[in-house]
């Protein structure tokens, strides 16, 4: 009997909202690959996943668990932006794409930006947005993105 490996592989990597139980599984410790996150306290987990929750589809953390390990090994997330311009136009702005270093080069980060990109359109946005690193401008072409103008930021702290 033949198998189906496709099939497989993506029934094993499925993408989905980020869960309370996600703590315990890795999330924070994957976020760390990405950039500075200190060690957050359950407390702290518990109530910015609820304040996320409240906003519902306006700002979605999506994840894909390894069913064997049951570790996160990718994540990112899109927030809904409600502008005047555009006829009162919608703007989805993805941050926070990293996918587990044992992980990477399976197409899991192209899922979570297909994944995040479908939510966005999905929402009525007339466009989706990021800021990347031009290590990572290839990637995001692959993803369906072009490079557009410049980046600009002012740290606080
Ligand atoms: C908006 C933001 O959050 S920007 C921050 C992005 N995150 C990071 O930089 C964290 C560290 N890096 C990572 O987590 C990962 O390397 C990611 C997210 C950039 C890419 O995730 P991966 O799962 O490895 O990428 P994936 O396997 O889906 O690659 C899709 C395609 O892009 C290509 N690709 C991926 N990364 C790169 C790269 N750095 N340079 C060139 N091509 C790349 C792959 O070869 C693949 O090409 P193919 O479709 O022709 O086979």
């Amino acid at each position: 009997m033949q198998c189906d490996n496709s099939s497989t592989e993506g029934q094993k990597f499925q993408v989905r909202k980020l869960d309370i139980s996600d703590k315990s599984k890795g999330f924070i410790e994957l976020l760390q690959q990405l950039t500075v996150c200190d060690s957050v306290s359950d407390k702290e987990f518990k109530d910015r996943f609820q304040e996320l929750s409240s906003l519902g589809d306006d700002h979605v953390v999506c994840v894909i668990e390894d069913s064997q390990s049951g570790k996160i090994i990718a994540t990112g997330s899109v927030f809904i932006e409600k502008k005047f311009i555009r006829n009162c136009g919608k703007v989805g702005h993805i941050e926070d794409v990293v996918v587990d270093s044992n992980a990477r080069g399976k197409q899991l980060g192209k899922k979570i930006i297909a994944f995040l990109s479908d939510h966005a359109r999905s929402m009525g946005c007339y466009k989706v947005i990021l800021d990347c690193s031009s290590e990572n401008k290839t990637f995001y072409e692959k993803c369906g993105f072009k490079q557009k103008e410049i980046q600009m930021v002012m740290y606080f702290t």
